[in-house]
């Protein structure tokens, strides 16, 4: 080869050297140019959040080593730092914004609206275990199913489930029997107690007729939770493509197995029973357990309708939703339960499909037992450490039921009063949702100051910290069931108390929740005396999606007497 002369090899070299260097040098000014564009359509909101106050960040990262550590340092750290500020903080995790609020008055602008409804990014991490079901969903999809599915938890249906609670509070207790004198977590009790009473009622299978054990769906349950939570705070978790590469991903696969393997084996199972023409739980009740028909029959006239005078179920009285609707504006033909209607629905064509149905499921199955797992157990504790709070429980349900172990009724309930003033107490100090967040798509003014909140940032309601102002609760860390006495709520923000959320995205499941909360933690204390080793100021709480002690929910039994009487 002469000078002068190039080879092929050469040809293709330099083609590529100069297709390299186009590459490069087309490159960096795109780069440039995004940037810029991206500066630039972020400048509305970087001027916005300029005027919100908030901690000082790192450049590029903001304020995300504020997440960094085990469960409980985060939520000790984050909350303790929210002092430092007033009822708007302003939190930049890279480039993502998010605006906590604390005041009642702005909770309700968010709260109350029907524009604000979208929920935040975080949980699109939920979409392989719960795909498009009513927690995460949004828009015409949401609106549709829910009001397909806020009927089926109005209290008529409720009420038909009474023995079914009753049933298995009872089949708690027995278990609890065994722990004897000792030490042991309750949380696992609550957890396997709420997941069987979900299948009898909500989804109207029998426990019995489920191979796999609720107790290991529970758990199941508690560790996706865990690698939920850690996709939340370690950034480096959050892109499905580098999440699915690590021992998470490879465990939520195996998780999920387990989960989704219960929900579809209770959607066949409810089918069969659909098409043999049964309808309503195929769970039996034990012959003692009956609520015998005068006894229901005897209930005031004021009783047969959703809403009843005086109690809330677990949010201000004052507040309204779609639960509160009264029996004629429910009409016969929706009164049936949970997957009873979806069934039906999807038999009829085109309301609702089997894939939907499964996200339903899935759905109901973690959000109805988690939280009330959470809330009994905190509830737990609580007698465990007032011990005279709890005596007074016990003087409660002694003039109710005298020594008398028959079930619980729908009358019972209703008086329940400190009973249910304890509970929305433990709700107010440890609510098992503490965060709730929205992805805003428009402004946002606030009331309790001259902020406007930008689109594009994430909203965080910080449930757990507005439970706990000093302003609204005097002595706000104290476990003081008369918070919930009717002349100190009377005058009460009605978005100072939001356990259940509020408004038009409200917990469907919230009158739900109230009735098995009082038939299960009552059927407990009527058997026993709930004792505590340690104080609340030692409580390790973890907000991972669900509040927690991390330490376990630590209690001891005492026996109030030897063995039930029967009626
Ligand atoms: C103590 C018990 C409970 C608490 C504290 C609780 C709390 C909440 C909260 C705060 C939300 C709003 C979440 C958000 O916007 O991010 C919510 C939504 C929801 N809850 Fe509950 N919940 C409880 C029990 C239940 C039960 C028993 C069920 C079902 C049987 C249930 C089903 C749902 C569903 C389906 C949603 C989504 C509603 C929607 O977006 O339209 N919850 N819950």
């Amino acid at each position: 080869m002469t000078v002068g002369e190039t080879s092929p090899d050469m040809v293709s070299q330099s083609g590529l050297l100069s297709a390299t260097s186009v590459f490069y040098f087309l490159l960096v000014p795109a780069l440039i140019l995004w940037y810029a564009y991206w500066k630039l359509s972020r400048r509305h909101m970087l001027e916005l959040a300029e005027r919100i106050p908030g901690p000082k960040g790192w450049p590029m990262i903001g304020n995300a080593l504020e997440f960094i550590g085990s469960s409980p340092t985060i939520f000790k750290r984050v909350y303790g730092h929210s002092f430092d500020f007033e009822s708007v903080v302003k939190v930049w995790i890279g480039p993502k914004l998010m605006i906590f609020l604390f005041d009642p008055r702005d909770v309700e602008i968010i709260l109350s609206s029907h524009v604000y409804i979208d929920k935040s990014t975080e949980y699109r991490f939920f979409k392989p275990w719960l795909g498009d079901g009513l927690l995460i969903s949004t828009g015409q999809k949401w609106r549709a199913h829910r009001k397909l599915i806020a009927p089926t938890f109005h209290l008529n249906v409720l009420k038909s489930f009474i023995e079914l609670f009753n049933a298995n509070s009872r089949a708690t207790v027995e278990k609890l029997r065994k722990e004897g004198n000792k030490e042991f977590d309750c949380h696992d009790y609550m957890s396997e107690a709420t997941v069987e009473m979900l299948l009898e009622t909500a989804m109207g299978v029998s426990k019995k007729t489920q191979e796999q054990s609720g107790f290991e769906y529970a758990m199941a349950v508690m560790k996706m939770c865990d690698i939920l939570h850690l996709r939340h705070t370690k950034v480096w978790l959050r892109p499905d493509l580098i999440f699915n590469l690590t021992k998470y991903g490879k465990n939520q696969e195996s998780l999920l197995s387990i989960i989704h393997g219960l929900t579809t084996k209770v959607i066949k199972n409810k089918k069969e029973a659909f098409n043999k023409g049964i309808r309503g739980s195929i769970a039996e009740v034990p012959k003692e357990l009956k609520i015998n028909q005068e006894t229901k029959d005897e209930e005031p006239v004021t009783q047969k309708t959703t809403s009843v005078e005086g109690s809330s179920f677990g949010q201000s009285v004052g507040l309204r939703d779609d639960l509160d609707v009264d029996d004629n504006d429910v009409g016969e033909k929706k009164r049936l339960a949970f997957l009873d209607l979806m069934i039906e629905a999807s038999q009829n064509g085109v309301v609702i499909t089997d894939k939907e149905i499964k996200e339903q499921v899935d759905t109901i199955m973690f959000e109805g037992h988690d939280t009330t797992a959470a809330g009994s157990s905190f509830f737990l504790s609580m007698m465990g450490i007032h011990q005279d709070i709890q005596d007074k429980v016990i003087q409660e349900l002694d003039e109710i039921f005298g020594d008398s172990d028959r079930p619980a009724t729908f009358a019972d309930t209703l008086e329940m009063k400190y009973l249910e003033r304890c509970l929305m107490e433990t709700l107010r100090l440890y609510p098992p949702v503490p965060i709730i967040a929205r992805q805003l798509q428009q402004d946002l003014q606030l009331v309790s100051g001259d902020y406007k909140i930008p689109a594009g940032a994430t909203v965080v309601v910080g449930t757990f910290k507005l439970h706990r102002r000093a302003d609204i609760y005097p002595n706000p860390d104290k476990f003081d069931p008369d918070n919930f006495l009717p002349e100190r709520t009377a005058n009460r923000h009605y978005y100072a108390f939001i356990p259940f959320s509020a408004g038009p995205r409200s917990c469907v499941g919230r009158k739900y929740a109230m009735l098995k909360l009082k038939i299960l933690l009552s059927t407990i204390l009527r058997n026993f005396k709930i004792k505590s080793d340690i104080g609340e100021k030692d409580f390790q709480l973890q907000g991972d999606i669900i509040l927690k002690r991390a330490e376990g929910f630590k209690i001891r039994l005492e026996p109030r007497k030897p063995m039930a009487k029967a009626h």
